[in-house]
């Protein structure tokens, strides 16, 4: 049976009512499928490159060729129905299910011979930090800064420490750009300060290649060791992004600023060793000997007096910790504006479309 007018205008009123956002994908769909209904086939110049929201609308309208339009407001209904209440509590069960299995499996924390250990664990997207993940890594600190271990390590499964942010945070949040914009500061700016603030000896085991804010924390951290076979690249030019971290501070602070601005401005890779030697990573391993040779040192390390590693990291740490606050919050600042611009919206655009690998 064709959908009725009455069956059309009801399905629009139960759009306005859904109690979660059906994803960017689906909101495009029916906005091709109500304009089709409507208007008929697609009768709009095509916006320009730089106007992404008005371009991928007329792409999804203009896909829909010469659909008819009781077609179009029919396939409007029933995609309407497919979002109903019913279909939207099971959906809604199983997206809260999947985010809590993700909160147990994409970090992993393990407490074992006086050492904390957060395991960054989503080796087949090369461990890219997702939302939940920058969450779930602020509650470890803290949870890590008050429990019975030494010191806290972090590091990564599988081939890459860490591909730095998950560059689809951005394309997959519900709201605009605006609202994950703001959000993503104010998580990023939290998710710092809890390791500027983390009180314990804090080491990185970076067992592969590095990326983006993976790299510029550990400006944070006191000890980095690493495996021959880790790089640490910073595109953040190429993302049309800016530092974040503290790393405008503790990069020219670490490396002096001509190599810091090759790391920063121009997305510089650097191989372990030339990490080493400008002073960002404290020990190079070989590969092969990597794992046996850092837990056996870290477990030693371990077995020090907590109290006077502690009360030393303080003494080395304590007199900037106000300068990083306030660094960490005008980098967020700065990349809140950043993440909304051309040049940043088209590079991760590029990046989800697979155009372009850093
Ligand atoms: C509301 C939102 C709030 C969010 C909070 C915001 C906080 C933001 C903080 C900081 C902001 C920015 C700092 C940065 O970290 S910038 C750096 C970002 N990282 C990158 O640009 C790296 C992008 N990845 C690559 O260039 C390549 O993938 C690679 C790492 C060089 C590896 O290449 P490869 O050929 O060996 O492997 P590849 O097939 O590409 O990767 C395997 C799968 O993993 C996916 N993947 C890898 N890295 C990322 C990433 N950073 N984001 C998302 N996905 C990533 C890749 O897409 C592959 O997936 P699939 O198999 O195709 O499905």
């Amino acid at each position: 049976m064709r959908a009725s007018q009455q069956d059309f205008e009801n399905a629009m009123n139960q759009v306005k009512l859904l109690k979660q956002d059906p994803g960017n994908q689906v909101k495009l769909k029916l906005y091709a499928l109500y304009k089709q209904a409507t208007d008929g086939p697609c009768n709009m110049p095509k916006p320009g490159v730089f106007d992404l929201v008005n371009k991928a609308k007329w792409e999804a309208w203009n896909s829909l060729g010469s659909l008819p339009k009781e077609t179009a407001r029919q396939n409007y209904v029933d995609l309407v129905s497919s979002l109903s209440p019913s279909a939207e509590a099971s959906s809604q069960g199983k997206h809260e299910a999947d985010e809590k299995a993700q909160k147990s499996k994409d970090i992993v924390v393990t407490s074992e011979d006086g050492i904390t250990k957060i395991v960054l664990n989503r080796p087949t997207k090369k461990n890219a930090l997702t939302f939940e993940m920058y969450q779930d890594i602020i509650l470890a600190l803290k949870n890590a800064s008050t429990d019975n271990s030494a010191i806290t390590v972090f590091t990564g499964t599988g081939d890459y420490y860490c591909s730095g942010n998950d560059l689809t945070n951005f394309t997959s949040a519900a709201g605009g750009m605006e609202e994950a914009a703001s959000k993503g500061a104010v998580v990023l700016r939290e998710f710092v300060n809890s390791f500027i603030d983390f009180p314990k000896p804090l080491v990185a085991v970076v067992n592969g290649p590095a990326v983006g804010i993976a790299v510029t924390l550990l400006g944070l951290f006191d000890a980095v060791y690493a495996s021959d076979k880790a790089t640490f690249h910073t595109p953040f030019s190429h993302l049309g992004q800016s530092p974040e971290a503290c790393s405008s501070y503790t990069f020219p602070k670490i490396m002096g600023s001509a190599k810091a601005t090759e790391m920063l401005l121009f997305g510089k890779k650097l191989t372990a060793r030339e990490a080493w030697a400008q002073g960002l990573v404290s020990e190079v391993f070989p590969d092969s000997t990597f794992e046996k040779e850092v837990w056996t040192r870290l477990k030693g390390y371990a077995k020090l007096p907590p109290n006077s590693m502690r009360i030393s990291k303080e003494l080395i740490r304590n007199n900037e910790k106000e300068k990083l606050h306030a660094v960490n919050a005008e980098e967020c600042t700065t990349l809140k504006a950043k993440w909304l611009s051309e040049e940043c919206i088209n590079a991760i655009m590029n990046f989800v479309s697979r155009k372009a690998k850093l």
